[in-house]
């Protein structure tokens, strides 16, 4: 089977951040800046109750100046405090969305590049998540944990220093009461939500594929009155999810443990503070900056826990990401070859004939499966300006083989050259240029003709879709539609039959004016009038260029000079001497 990268369900989220500093360290600057800002203001929030204290212990030796300096400072220090945390979140949140739209126009690159294989490997819906709605959860975080996070962090770690150099005694007692039981409840936590949310993740996840090819399956489903058995499947999916975010809700009550650790911890320090000031080991002051500053620390633990978990589920999010884009990276700077032959000037100048490129499939194997082959050491060669067809019983492999002869897929083993270059080396815009191909079912976007003509290589006008219309004697079926070239096509083209969708391919063929165009006949039925305009096109578009039509109907068998036939994925009327010339 062709070798394509798998994406995982729960990817491994160990060393998350490492493998996603590549995309951080173009941001590096403006991350650290925001990051000290942050960090700033929470000391300035971290040293109030410490002031206060000082003011204590002035009112208490009836110091009035030394009491307006501390309340000053105190007052100083809350502005101050505002300003920066203002500030950082401003630079954090610019620094963090600019982190989180590169990644999202990476992954919509990199989809975009990605083989067909790839694409047909994977549910949509789970693509479809990872891209929308895990990038969109990421950004929320950024814009609103992360600058908690940084800030909490900063303020348990400079409130630890604070509580340390206030009483070491008050500071021991806290230790032994206060962090065994909180290690072991956030050790608890973790371990229950790193099975817990990535569970939830890849259930959402199979929702969305399910719901999302049931959407686009909904015809059939109808015809075949199979709804009831996808709305069973996809309450299965629903009820898996619900099970899963049930398993990551009961991670989250281990959270609620750290109330009745810190309503134990609060009462030792009452008891314990009471004692030492009694006995003149402390004065009022530290006694006072010290509840003050623990009522804070255990205010910023269940915080912290709290932004633990979200950070929990985005690391889960960013893991998934991270995975798509590391089975998407390609070889940037695998050398792109170019073909033997120029490409013609397809201008006024006329028939460019002998430098049309020739095709050559040599020993192709193709399979979807492993171990099941649906094409097997295909050896063809099509003559530079040939025009062939390919026909075979249903299932025998020709669409498959039209994807690997216009560079879609990738052989297994063997090649598929044109002009002696392996496709499989060539520079993608080239292959799109010089080769294409037009499916059975053409495929259209939501808008108008002008919108899907729009979409051709080359940024073609208005009056590049007039003569395409022109040279295909198609002016008057485009005048036709409701409103010309500006007709609404509604949701993926659905207003249009098989046959006319592949009237727009042939448009958009005739503005790429390829060298090599492969055409695959649509199998719908055709109406008269449509087939005729699809033959009368196709003959237009014939003259000039290699043509390889993977025929169906058998008018179109009769009028081609040659035909190939496939059987079970082998071919059959290949001459003895057939080789890669
Ligand atoms: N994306 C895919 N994933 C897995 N199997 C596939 C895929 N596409 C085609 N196949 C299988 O490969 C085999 C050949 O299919 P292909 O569409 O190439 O045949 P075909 O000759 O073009 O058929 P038809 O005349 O009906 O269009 C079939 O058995 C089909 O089920």
């Amino acid at each position: 089977m062709a070798d394509v990268r798998m994406l995982s369900e729960e990817p491994d989220q160990r060393r998350v951040l490492r493998r996603a500093w590549p995309y951080l360290r173009p941001h590096r600057a403006g991350i650290a800046g925001a990051v000290a800002v942050n960090l700033l203001s929470t000391l300035a929030l971290t040293l109030v109750p410490v002031l206060i204290g000082r003011a204590v212990d002035r009112l208490l030796d009836h110091d009035r100046t030394g009491l307006l300096v501390a309340a000053g400072a105190v007052l100083g220090l809350v502005i101050a405090r505002m300003v920066l945390l203002r500030a950082s979140e401003v630079l954090l949140t610019r620094a963090g969305e600019r982190v989180v739209h590169r990644l999202r126009d990476l992954v919509v690159e990199r989809l975009g590049g990605t083989p067909l294989r790839f694409l047909e490997a994977h549910r949509g819906g789970d693509l479809l998540q990872r891209t929308t709605v895990e990038i969109a959860e990421l950004a929320t975080f950024v814009r609103g944990q992360l600058p908690d996070l940084i800030s909490l962090g900063g303020y348990l770690v400079f409130t630890t220093v604070v509580l340390l150099t206030s009483s070491w005694q008050l500071s021991a007692l806290l230790l032994v009461v206060f962090a065994p039981p909180m290690w072991l409840l956030a050790r608890t936590f973790r371990r229950a939500a790193q099975r817990a949310y990535p569970a939830e993740a890849a259930a959402q996840a199979t929702v969305a594929a399910t719901f999302a090819e049931s959407l686009q399956a909904r015809e059939q489903l109808q015809l075949d009155g199979a709804t009831g058995t996808w709305l069973a499947r996809l309450r299965g999916d629903a009820e898996r999810y619900h099970t899963t975010a049930r398993g990551a809700q009961r991670a989250a009550t281990w959270i609620d443990g750290t109330w009745i650790v810190q309503g134990l911890t609060s009462a030792a320090l009452l008891v314990g503070g009471g004692l030492l000031a009694g006995a003149d080991l402390v004065t009022v002051g530290v006694v006072v900056t010290f509840v003050l500053a623990s009522r804070d620390l255990f205010s910023s633990v269940d915080d912290f826990t709290l932004v633990a978990g979200e950070l929990l589920e985005s690391r889960v999010g960013l893991a998934r990401l991270l995975d798509l884009l590391d089975a998407t990276s390609t070889d940037e700077a695998a050398p792109a070859a170019v073909l033997t032959t120029a490409a013609p000037d397809r201008g006024a100048a006329g028939p460019a004939g002998t430098d049309l490129p020739g095709l050559c499939a040599d020993a192709v194997t193709y399979a979807y499966r492993d171990g099941q082959p649906v094409l097997q050491d295909i050896t063809v060669h099509f003559g530079p300006g040939e025009h062939a067809g390919i026909v075979g019983e249903t299932g025998s492999g020709k669409t498959t083989f039209a994807k690997l002869l216009c560079g879609l897929y990738r052989p297994d083993t063997g090649t598929v050259r044109a002009s002696g270059t392996d496709l499989a080396a060539l520079d993608p815009a080239e292959l799109r240029r010089r080769l294409v191909l037009i499916p059975q079912q053409v495929h259209l976007i939501g808008g108008t003709l002008a919108d899907n003509l729009a979409l051709t290589p080359g940024r073609p006008s208005r009056d590049d879709y007039a003569r395409a219309a022109e040279r295909l004697g198609l002016t008057g079926w485009v005048a036709g539609l409701p409103g010309g070239v500006d007709a609404e096509l509604g949701s993926r083209g659905e207003r249009l039959s098989a046959g006319e969708r592949q009237l727009v391919g042939l448009l958009r063929a005739a503005m790429i004016d390829p060298e090599v165009l492969i055409l695959d006949e649509a199998t719908a039925d055709l109406d008269p009038e449509t087939a005729h305009r699809i033959e009368a096109a196709m003959a237009r578009l014939r003259e000039d260029r290699t043509v390889l039509v993977i025929a169906h109907r058998q008018t179109t068998i009769d009028r081609l000079p040659r035909v190939v036939r496939l059987h079970a994925g082998r071919l059959t009327t290949s001459a003895p001497e057939e080789s890669c010339r």
